[in-house]
């Protein structure tokens, strides 16, 4: 028996496996869409082969029983019978061929807008906030509202992600920072919810952190204004407050370790959810915080729950998560996965050492600061430090970071978004999500420690299609990692020296050494103080370096001491030195 005997009559379900034939996609982003096309295109070519014979099929059987009753009709039966059937296959013909036109015109507008999708029969993107209205009955108190946001039109994620979660479909995706992810899930989440909730949580949105989760709730209320949604904020106050067995709430916002506390301590039911969103999946998925992630998505039990996860970052194994946990999900790639947002001006300079750190920055503010500007370092430690450093200089600066309490980070971030500081100097606690607007500079002060770090802080500014400007300063202690940032750099359009892309590419993760700390104070070797060492043999103070009687009197030198240093002789003062170059010793 061949293979063709074995198999026939079996059909491979593509609306099953939709998911699994979208990973074999190849990766290639100039043939994906072709083969997207292709893989629908069949799939609808099937499904329309497939009506056709089972039409068919029924018109086999029923004409075989019309001949077995009444045979005498037999010829002018069939004869209409087949008129029927040459009409319905025209009818069948015509729709296939609008389909495929629609097909094509959505690959045409996909690539016009560098939107990439996979999946299977993806929802066409929309061209413009109106079809809202026209095609998906949006009501009017939000179309308002974008209007009075002043939101225009769609931007790509927006286009494509909306139809998608409005069709019930659920949804991961990756777009630049700054693009609208926000309003791609909230806008489909307020639509679908219509009417409000009388008792449990219909909608959740996860932020990895307090600011971020505040900062979407002022987002919802804005998009919401003028319904009366239930639109909560999981605070410390909510959680130890709240009677959770009565809890009506549209959207709830929260981080998932507050989230993950109300269901455990406080029973919070979350079976009735019927949209999840995970803001910022990667971090989310990320050691930290995947069990209470993983606990949160194992008691949304509701059986039609849409899920989506949206990120600038989507690792590999995210988009496997992805495809483990759910249903027949439409993959969204907007511009190229991983990648800094084409509007920001990226630059890399060489600062030697820690003190060339301090040395540049305060340069480049002396020669031109212009507010607001944001300046990551590693860890809360030096981010005192160089707060410190900077506010003897006159500048308003201020700093934000985990030992802060909630109102005192609260404030540091008001005060930047009302241009009350001009520099905040922040950890990566602000690096993801976070929407201060018009950032001129981003000064990554301290080589962050991953690519999606970079991606994520030097989005802070050029949003919402402005331009921006990121400084990155790197020390020998970085250049192993130089490459990374220099890919990702051309990869968004920024112009990169060849001798940096030509270096060796090392596996950037966890990259945060150990720095000498910011100070402008001279570091002054340990003084041996007057011990008794074991051997029983004193000592006396040793100093190394001048103490400050030293430093004061050499400051307000003495007669004896002038003298010594009188006026030397200055021919030919011409020094051994390093030669002129910004590239460092490699
Ligand atoms: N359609 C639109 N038209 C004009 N502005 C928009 C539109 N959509 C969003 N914005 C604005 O763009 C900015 C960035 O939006 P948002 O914070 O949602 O970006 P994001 O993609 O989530 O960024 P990140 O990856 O950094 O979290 C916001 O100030 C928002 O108000």
């Amino acid at each position: 028996m061949s293979n063709d005997s074995l198999f026939a009559g079996i059909r491979f379900d593509r609306k099953r496996f939709g998911a699994d034939i979208a990973r074999f996609q190849k990766k290639d982003v100039s043939t994906s869409l072709a083969k997207i096309q292709s893989v629908i295109e069949d799939e609808e070519i099937n499904e329309t082969i497939e009506a056709v014979s089972s039409k068919k099929r029924k018109r086999k059987k029923t004409s075989s029983e019309a001949v077995d009753g009444f045979s005498v009709f037999r010829s002018s039966t069939s004869k209409s019978k087949e008129k029927v059937q040459a009409g319905d296959d025209d009818e069948s013909i015509q729709l296939k061929k609008e389909k495929n036109k629609q097909l094509e015109r959505d690959a045409i507008f996909r690539k016009s807008r560098n939107i990439h999708v996979s999946g299977y029969n993806v929802p066409s993107p929309l061209q413009s906030f109106d079809e809202l209205k026209t095609s998906y009955k949006c009501p009017s108190y939000l179309l308002r509202n974008l209007a009075e946001l002043g939101f225009r039109e769609p931007t790509p994620i927006q286009q494509q992600a909306i139809p998608i979660l409005l069709q019930d479909r659920e949804c991961f995706a990756c777009a630049p920072t700054g693009s609208g992810k926000t309003l791609a899930f909230v806008c489909p989440m307020l639509m679908k919810l219509k009417a409000h909730s009388k008792g449990g949580v219909r909608a959740i949105i996860i932020c990895h952190s307090r600011e971020l989760s505040g900062q979407t709730y002022r987002e919802c209320k804005k998009f919401a204004k003028g319904e009366k949604f239930r639109i909560k904020l999981m605070t410390k106050h909510l959680l130890e407050g709240s009677d959770f067995s009565k809890f009506p709430c549209d959207i709830l916002i929260s981080t998932p370790f507050r989230l993950r506390l109300a269901t455990q301590r406080k029973k919070l039911d979350l079976s009735r959810v019927e949209y999840l969103v995970l803001d910022e999946s990667d971090k989310l998925f990320e050691p930290g915080m995947f069990k209470q992630i993983d606990a949160i998505i194992k008691a949304c039990t509701n059986p039609s729950i849409i899920r989506s996860l949206f990120s600038a970052t989507l690792p590999d194994f995210i988009e496997d998560k992805a495809r483990e946990l759910m249903h027949d999900a439409v993959r969204v790639i907007v511009g190229r996965k991983n990648m800094a947002s084409e509007t920001i001006k990226q630059k890399l300079v060489f600062t030697g050492s820690e003190e060339g750190k301090l040395i540049a920055i305060r340069q480049s503010f002396a020669e031109s600061l212009n507010p607001p500007v944001l300046v990551f370092v590693q860890s809360k430690e030096r981010a005192k430090e160089l707060c410190g450093e900077l506010a003897f200089d006159n500048i308003r600066v201020d700093v934000i970071h985990s030992d802060l309490s909630q109102e005192e980070r609260e404030n540091a971030v008001d005060n930047f978004r009302a241009c009350k500081t001009w520099v905040l100097i922040a950890t990566d606690v602000v690096a993801r999500g976070m929407d201060f607007k018009g950032i001129n500079c981003v000064i990554n002060y301290d080589f962050p420690d991953s690519a999606s770090a970079y991606i994520h802080r030097i989005g802070r500014s050029g949003r919402a299609g402005r331009s921006g400007e990121a400084i990155t300063f790197y020390t020998e202690e970085d250049i192993p990692f130089l490459k990374n940032v220099a890919n990702l750099m051309a990869s968004s359009g920024c112009e990169v020296p060849s001798w940096l892309t030509e270096l060796q590419k090392k596996k950037w993760r966890k990259h945060r050494p150990k720095r000498d700390s910011i100070s402008t104070k001279p570091d002054r070797p340990k003084r041996y103080s007057i011990s008794t060492k074991p051997d029983g043999v004193a000592e006396k103070e040793v100093e190394e370096t001048p103490g400050p009687k030293e430093i004061l009197s050499q400051l307000n030198p003495t007669e004896s001491q002038k003298k010594k240093s009188q006026k030397k002789k200055w021919r030919k003062n011409r020094p051994k030195r390093d030669s002129i170059s910004t590239k460092p010793d490699l």
